[in-house]
């Protein structure tokens, strides 16, 4: 069957609508950040840059890291992007674009998000590297696709309960990154986490500068809730939708976050370049590896 021109949507010279990429810009291994700046600073360590693309937030630089090719993308902010962001990169993978026909044998990519953090635990300070073992998904995408079958329901449900969720807020959903991927960007530098997606930065991450929040406790509520040993460690805005939309589409993820900001002690980072450069560095070696 035909994807319609309205659903699988080209650019006059057949890229993909968004992301204004080819089929063959894309490598196997993609690393995805929410900062279009931090593109260059992660492929100024490639061999080889042979492809750089660039449409709206998503920067692409495809090269060879120690003979290896790599995709490295921004994503811009939040899950909604990265909808956008994955069903697009899925779609050059896995879509004919020019028959617009769903290829017979699906591609899996592997995806490694190299992002930041704010952390919600005394105990992991600015600096950390956070390996998000699960996710949890304030923002809603998952309900809006087939996802019953890897989404955690009981921990999402003990969540709700725990914190008294509003239900004006989207119902909550727990999704899992990938094992093999999570192990192989796990040291002893690394803290395996639950990381928080939200829909902002500020009211939603519970920042008030000068616009009130209803609850003003639930970052503490965040940190309070204990599900058989399960705890939130950390907020951002990418990882809940990257881990939902690898498993829908039969892709790999894992997402690696700096914590840049400590909500507890109530620090950010001086310097945000060092720990983003230290997690670049430590990343590309785990995908070398
Ligand atoms: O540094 P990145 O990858 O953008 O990630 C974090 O930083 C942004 C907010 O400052 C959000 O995108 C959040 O997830
Ligand atoms: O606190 C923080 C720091 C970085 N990114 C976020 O989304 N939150």
């Amino acid at each position: 069957m035909s994807l319609k021109a309205s659903e699988l949507v080209l650019n006059r010279d057949g890229s993909i609508y968004h992301l204004g990429l080819l089929p063959e810009d894309l490598a196997q291994t993609i690393i995805v950040v929410g900062d279009p700046g931090r593109v260059s600073k992660i492929s100024r360590h490639f061999d080889k840059i042979e492809v750089k693309k660039n449409k709206r937030e998503f920067f692409t630089h495809t090269g060879y890291f120690r003979g290896k090719r790599i995709t490295v993308m921004s994503t811009g902010m939040g899950t909604d992007n990265i909808d956008i962001a994955f069903t697009e990169l899925d779609a050059l993978a896995n879509i004919d674009l020019k028959g617009k026909a769903i290829k017979e044998n699906p591609v899996s990519l592997d995806i490694i998000r190299i992002g930041t953090t704010g952390s919600i635990r005394e105990n992991i300070p600015v600096g950390s590297f956070i390996t998000s073992e699960w996710a949890i998904g304030f923002d809603g995408l998952m309900h809006y696709y087939k996802s019953d079958s890897f989404l955690n329901t009981e921990i999402a449900e003990a969540f709700v309960e725990q914190t008294g969720w509003s239900s004006l807020k989207a119902m909550p959903y727990v999704v899992k990154g990938d094992e093999n991927l999570i192990e192989k960007f796990s040291s002893d530098s690394t803290i395996k986490g639950f990381t928080g997606t939200n829909v902002g930065f500020y009211g939603p991450q519970g920042r008030v500068l000068r616009a009130q929040i209803p609850d003003a406790e639930m970052n503490d509520k965040i940190g309070a809730f204990n599900y058989k040993g399960h705890e939130i460690t950390n907020l951002e805005m990418e990882t809940s939708g990257i881990y939902g939309l690898s498993k829908l589409l039969g892709h790999r993820s894992v997402s690696m976050n700096v914590v840049l900001a400590n909500r507890l002690t109530g620090e950010f980072a001086e310097d945000t370049s060092k720990p983003v450069d230290d997690l670049i560095r430590y990343s590309l070696e785990r995908i070398a590896k």
